[in-house]
Parts: structure tokens; C-alpha cells; sequence
């Protein structure tokens, strides 16, 4: 009878990386004062016996780091596992554990470059384990719940945080200490209740099977950085940034991702450089940078990054040009993904 439910369950693969959701601290009333990345993945699996019945999970140990601390090749060593994984017959879904600082990027990544249209789902906590109503345990059945369900198939990479299911691509954490930590400016896609998720809507832009990146192709991803723009800015970091190499430069802008008169020369002065200029915006949620508002795109021969916000901006900019160094085509990607 065991070995019939086993059979029926889809098997889960659980990549643990560390974060909050492995965290410890000195003492349950510890919510926000503790170590993250403490416990391996064996007893975050452990902590959560009813994970057994939503699937066959196994675990893995793919790094022990808080999520601020994550590489470049930290997210290359991750994102080359989870295709080995989706490749083989025996898995059928994916849950990444991951630290909430930085979570956001690593899902984004891995909806570029993942070609399965199997459910790969990135999941964290505001709280450790040890801490008065942490929400790992409850995020982590959700995750694992969400990735063995046949229905989050060809979705793109999922987030599913405070009961909600984010697209990965669209998800930000807009707060910080509390459980509603994750939004999207375009709102959840769905819910899950009780180990069962509510569908609403399907993510518009390209993923996954669809996108034109494969983390096999990628072995290594190129320099760019992020500058921020605030009053009284001036260019020092831009030309640093540029100095120690940043092939692009993404500009976290005030508003519409304006740039101040006192950078203007020097950004114009980079492009003409080689150094492709993004310009994103630093507004807390929905932010929405159009082509030639605020400034002269086409003339600067510069980008938009569109809603993205900074740090995805930084991802897809990454991502992309690992194949082209064309500003046009950058653009197109903006658009595209
Ligand atoms: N809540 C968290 O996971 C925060 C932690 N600093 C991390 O990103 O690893």
C-alpha cells in the first residue's frame, strides 16, 4: 500500500542554499536577531513531516550562505543543477530554499535560462525556524505542494511566500521584517490553501521553454552594476563602477529612472565608451521606465528596463549579454522578457 502511494506522489527535489528559512536564533522571541543559513537541508525536510504527503522529497545541500552573499557563480553552480535535475525522469519538480534578500534575482535568473517546463519553485522566510510563528515550515509545504502539482507546469519559475503564488519574474520583497514580505506590482498568480493551489492569472512575458537562453550555453556572465540616483548625485560611482570593469551599468533611477544633469555627461561620455547605460527606476513598487521619456534614449543610444526594477534589470542584463553587445537588441529584450 506504501509503495503504492509512493508511486502516485511526484518526486520533488529540494535544493537548499541557505537563508533565513535554515536560520537560528538565541531564543523563540529572536525574530529578526539571529543567524540565517544554520541548518541543512535534512532537518528543514525533517521539521515538516507532513511534506510526505504531497511528494516523494529528497533533499540536496547546494550552498550554506545568506542570500546578500550570493555570487555570480554561486547562481551559475545553482541554476546548471536545477537543469540537470529537470532533465532526468525521475524528478518532477523543483524547490529551491533561499535567503528572502535576494531571492527575487535568483528566480528571475532561473525563469531566463531553465529550459523545462517542469514547476521549479524559489522559496524563503521573513522568520527563522526557532522564532514565535516562523513561516518557513508552512512556505516550504506550499512550495513543495505547488511544485508537485501538474498544474504549475510551463508557468515560469514560482515564489510562493505568505500563502501567495508570485511569478518569479514580477516578485520584489517591498518589506522587510514581516511575512508579507513579496509582491508584485502585477499581483499575485494564484494562492495555495491546505497543500492546494488557486490559479488567476499566467505570466505575458517570455520564460522558461520559451526564452532564448540556456544555462547550459552560460558559463560565466559579464560585469554589470548599479548605480543610484538620488538629489545632489554626482558621477563618481558610474565611472568607478566602469573603471573596475562593469560592461553595463544600470541606472536605479529617481521616478521615470530620470538621471540628474550632473550625470547626463558622463553616462553619454561611458556609452560611447562601450558601456551599455540601463536606466530602471528606484520607486518602491511599479516601476515603469519608457524609451525617450525623461531623456533621449535613442539619441544616447541608451536602454530601458521597462518595469524592471534595478536588480532584475541587472539579471536580464547579465543574461543577455552573454549573446549579444547590441543596444537594440538589449532593448528588444527588455521588452521581450
Ligand atoms: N529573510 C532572509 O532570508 C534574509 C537573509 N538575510 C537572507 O537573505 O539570507
Amino acid at each position: 500500500k506504501e509503495a503504492e502511494t509512493q508511486q502516485k506522489l511526484a518526486n520533488v527535489v529540494i535544493l537548499a542554499t541557505g537563508g533565513t528559512i535554515a536560520g537560528a536564533g538565541a531564543s523563540a522571541a529572536n525574530s529578526a536577531t539571529y543567524q540565517a543559513a544554520k541548518l541543512g537541508v535534512d532537518k528543514l525536510i525533517a521539521g515538516v513531516p507532513e511534506l510526505a504527503d504531497l511528494a516523494n522529497v529528497r533533499g540536496e545541500q547546494v550552498m550554506q550562505i545568506a542570500s546578500e552573499s550570493i555570487t555570480n557563480e554561486d547562481l551559475l553552480k545553482l541554476g546548471k543543477r536545477v537543469a540537470e535535475l529537470a532533465d532526468s525522469n525521475d524528478v518532477d519538480g523543483i524547490v529551491i530554499t533561499h535567503g528572502t534578500d535576494t531571492l527575487e534575482e535568483t528566480a528571475f535568473f532561473l525563469n531566463l535560462v531553465e529550459k523545462t517546463d517542469k514547476p521549479i519553485v524559489v522559496v524563503g522566510s521573513m522568520r527563522p525556524g526557532t522564532a514565535m510563528s516562523a513561516d518557513g515550515m508552512l512556505n516550504l509545504y506550499n512550495a513543495v505542494a505547488v511544485a508537485s502539482d501538474k498544474q504549475s507546469r510551463g508557468k515560469g519559475v514560482l515564489v510562493t511566500m505568505n500563502d501567495e503564488i508570485q511569478s518569479g519574474r514580477d516578485v520584489s520583497k517591498s518589506v522587510n521584517i514581516k511575512t508579507e514580505a513579496f509582491k508584485s506590482a502585477w499581483g499575485p498568480m494564484g494562492m495555495v490553501v491546505e497543500g492546494k493551489s488557486y490559479w488567476f492569472r499566467l505570466p505575458a512575458k517570455r520564460h522558461t521553454v520559451n526564452s532564448e537562453f540556456d544555462i547550459k550555453q552560460i558559463s560565466s556572465l559579464p560585469a554589470v552594476d548599479i548605480a543610484y540616483g538620488y538629489g545632489n548625485v554626482t558621477d563618481t560611482a558610474y565611472k568607478a563602477l566602469a573603471q573596475n570593469g562593469a560592461k553595463a551599468i544600470i541606472h536605479a533611477g529617481t521616478g521615470n529612472g530620470s538621471v540628474s544633469s550632473r550625470v547626463v555627461p558622463a553616462l553619454q561620455e561611458l556609452r560611447k565608451n562601450g558601456v551599455q547605460i540601463i536606466r530602471s527606476s528606484h520607486v518602491n513598487q511599479g516601476g515603469f521606465v519608457l524609451r525617450n521619456a525623461e531623456q533621449p534614449d535613442d539619441k544616447n543610444d541608451w536602454v530601458v528596463a521597462h518595469d524592471l526594477n534595478p536588480q532584475k534589470a541587472r539579471i536580464l542584463a547579465m543574461v543577455a549579454m552573454t549573446k549579444t553587445q547590441d543596444s537594440k537588441e538589449l532593448q528588444r529584450i527588455f521588452w521581450e522578457y
